[in-house]
C-alpha cells in the first residue's frame, strides 16, 4: 500500500510542481485568494468531491483582519485579469475565501480532517536571477504579495492528497475532509471557518506546514510550539498645527505612537513563557512643517501559553493609552488576529510517527521539538476538535530552505511536497491501524 502511495504520488509529481509554481506566480493575500480559490474548487469537483465554499465555510462577523471593500473588489478584479475562473467568484466574493471538500467513502470509519492554507504574505518578492523563483520564471507577478511561508506549497498538498485519495477511494472507509482556510498570515482565518463549524464532525484533525526550519527529510509529528498572539492596528488621532508659529496648538500622534512603540518593546518579560512583542508597522504625518495629526502601527503580541500573551497583551493596552494620554491625542484599537497555543494529542501523534515510520520518507522522524516560533490558528481547529473527544495534530514536513519564512528570498526544496502527500495519503488509508492506542 506504502509503494503504491508512493508511485502514485511520484507520478503526480510534474504537474503538482507546474501547480505550485502557478500559486507562487498569482500570490494572494489573506482573503484575497480570489484565483486561488476558484482554482482549487474547480479543481476539487472535477476530481469528485463535494464542496462547500465561502459563506458556508466562514463566518462573516468572525472574520478578523478583513481588507477593505474597495480592496476586496479591486482584488477581485485583478484575479479575474489573471485567470480566476469566473464561475466560481460569486462564492469567495466580498473576502469568503474558503473552501472545504468532502468525499464520503461509503464504507463505516471516522472523518478525518486536513487544513491547509492558501495565503500569500505582505512581502515584495526579490526579483533577481540569484533567487530561483524569479529565474525559472514563477517570481510573483503581484507586487507586495508573495509566498514566503510555503503555503503555496501547502495548497498543492491539498490538491495532490485529494487526487490521490479519489484514485484509491475504493480502498478507503469514512469520511475525508480537505479544508482549505484563507488568511493564515496574521491568525485572521482559522476562526471564522470553525465559527461555521467546518471541523465540528471532525475525528482526526491534522494540521500541515512546511519548513519553519525542520532540516529536509525529518518530520515533526506533533508540533506544540505555536505561540498564542494577538494582532492588533491601532490609530492615534491628535491635532494638526504650524510647527514653528504655534506648535502648543497641537496634539502630536507621532509622538504618540513612537512613544508606544518603545514603551511596547520595554514590556516586561514574564516567567511563566517565552514572550513576544513586535510592532512591524509604523506610519505618521504628512509633512515636514505640521504637527502629524494622524499616526498608525500594526502590533502583535505572542506568549508560550495563552495566559502569557495574555499578560503581555494587556500590557499593550496600557502601553498604548499611556502614550495617548501623555501626548493627549485620541486612539482606536483594532483587533485584527488572534491565535491560540495548542498540545496535540499523544494518540494521534504516535500513529503519525508510525505512517511516518513505514513510509521509509524520512531520516528523522521527533514527536515534538523544543523552542516556542511562530503562532498558528489551526490551533482554534485543533482545539474544537480535542473539547469534541477527537484526535488532533500538527505536522512539520522539514525541507531545505533558500531563506528564513517571511523572507523576500525565501524559496522550498518542491520534493517536500510529495513527501507530505505521501504522509497524509498513509494516515488516511491506515486508519484501521489506529484501533488500539486509544
Ligand atoms: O502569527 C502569524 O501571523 C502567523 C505566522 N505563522 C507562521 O509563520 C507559521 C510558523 C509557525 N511557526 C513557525 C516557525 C518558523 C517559520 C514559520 C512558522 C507567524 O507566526 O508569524
Amino acid at each position: 500500500m506504502v509503494n503504491e502511495i508512493s508511485e502514485r504520488v511520484e507520478q503526480l509529481f510534474p504537474a503538482l510542481q507546474q501547480q505550485r509554481r502557478d500559486l507562487h506566480k498569482y500570490a494572494e493575500s489573506g482573503w484575497l485568494e480570489f484565483r486561488t480559490s476558484t482554482l482549487v474548487a474547480d479543481r476539487l469537483e472535477k476530481l469528485g468531491y463535494t464542496l462547500k465554499l465561502g459563506k458556508d465555510v466562514i463566518d462573516a462577523g468572525s472574520r478578523m483582519g478583513l481588507p477593505s471593500a474597495a480592496v476586496l473588489a479591486e482584488q477581485e478584479q485583478r484575479a479575474l485579469e489573471q485567470g480566476a475562473i469566473a464561475r466560481w467568484m460569486p462564492h469567495f466574493s466580498g473576502g469568503f475565501t474558503g473552501i472545504v471538500a468532502t468525499l464520503e467513502t461509503g464504507h463505516p470509519g471516522p472523518v478525518m480532517g486536513f487544513r491547509v492554507d492558501m495565503d500569500a504574505l505582505d512581502l515584495f518578492e526579490v526579483l533577481e536571477e540569484e533567487h530561483r523563483p524569479f529565474r525559472e520564471g514563477f517570481a510573483s507577478t503581484n507586487n507586495g504579495m508573495m509566498h514566503a511561508c510555503g503555503h503555496d506549497g501547502h495548497t498543492t498538498i491539498g490538491l495532490g492528497l485529494a487526487e490521490v485519495l479519489m484514485q484509491m477511494r475504493d480502498r478507503l472507509c469514512g469520511t475525508i475532509k480537505l479544508i482549505f482556510q484563507p488568511a493564515e498570515e496574521g491568525t485572521r482565518g482559522a476562526k471564522s471557518m470553525v465559527a461555521a463549524g467546518v471541523v465540528d464532525d471532525v475525528d482526526f484533525f491534522t494540521a500541515v506546514h512546511i519548513g519553519t526550519g525542520v532540516p529536509a527529510n525529518h518530520i515533526v509529528c506533533g508540533n506544540d510550539t505555536f505561540m498564542a498572539t494577538t494582532k492588533l492596528d491601532v490609530q492615534f488621532t491628535g491635532v494638526a498645527s504650524h510647527a514653528g508659529g504655534k506648535p502648543e496648538e497641537g496634539r502630536n500622534a507621532l509622538l504618540a505612537v513612537a512613544q508606544a512603540t518603545l514603551g511596547l518593546h520595554a514590556i516586561a518579560r514574564h516567567s511563566g513563557g517565552s514572550s513576544r512583542v513586535n510592532v512591524g508597522v509604523l506610519q505618521a504625518g504628512t509633512g515636514r512643517n505640521v504637527i502629524a495629526s494622524s499616526a498608525m502601527m500594526k502590533v502583535e503580541t505572542r506568549g508560550s501559553t495563552n495566559e502569557v500573551n495574555e499578560f503581555i497583551y494587556q500590557q499593550a493596552l496600557k502601553v498604548i493609552s499611556g502614550a495617548a494620554e501623555m501626548h493627549q491625542v485620541k486612539f482606536d484599537i483594532k483587533l485584527m488576529g488572534a491565535a491560540q497555543s495548542s498540545t496535540p494529542t499523544a494518540a494521534w501523534v504516535k500513529y503519525i510517527h508510525r505512517q511516518a515510520e513505514k513510509l521509509g520518507e524520512f531520516d528523522t522522524i521527533i514527536d515534538r521539538q523544543e523552542g516556542a516560533a511562530g503562532s498558528e490558528d489551526a490551533t482554534y481547529m485543533m482545539e474544537r476538535v480535542k473539547a469534541r473527544g477527537g484526535e488532533a495534530s500538527y505536522v512539520i514536513f522539514g525541507t531545505d530552505l533558500s531563506a528564513g519564512h517571511h523572507n523576500e528570498l525565501f524559496d522550498f526544496d518542491e520534493k517536500v511536497m510529495a513527501q507530505g502527500i505521501k504522509t497524509l495519503a498513509a494516515l488516511v488509508l491506515n486508519i484501521a491501524e489506529f484501533e488500539g492506542e486509544k
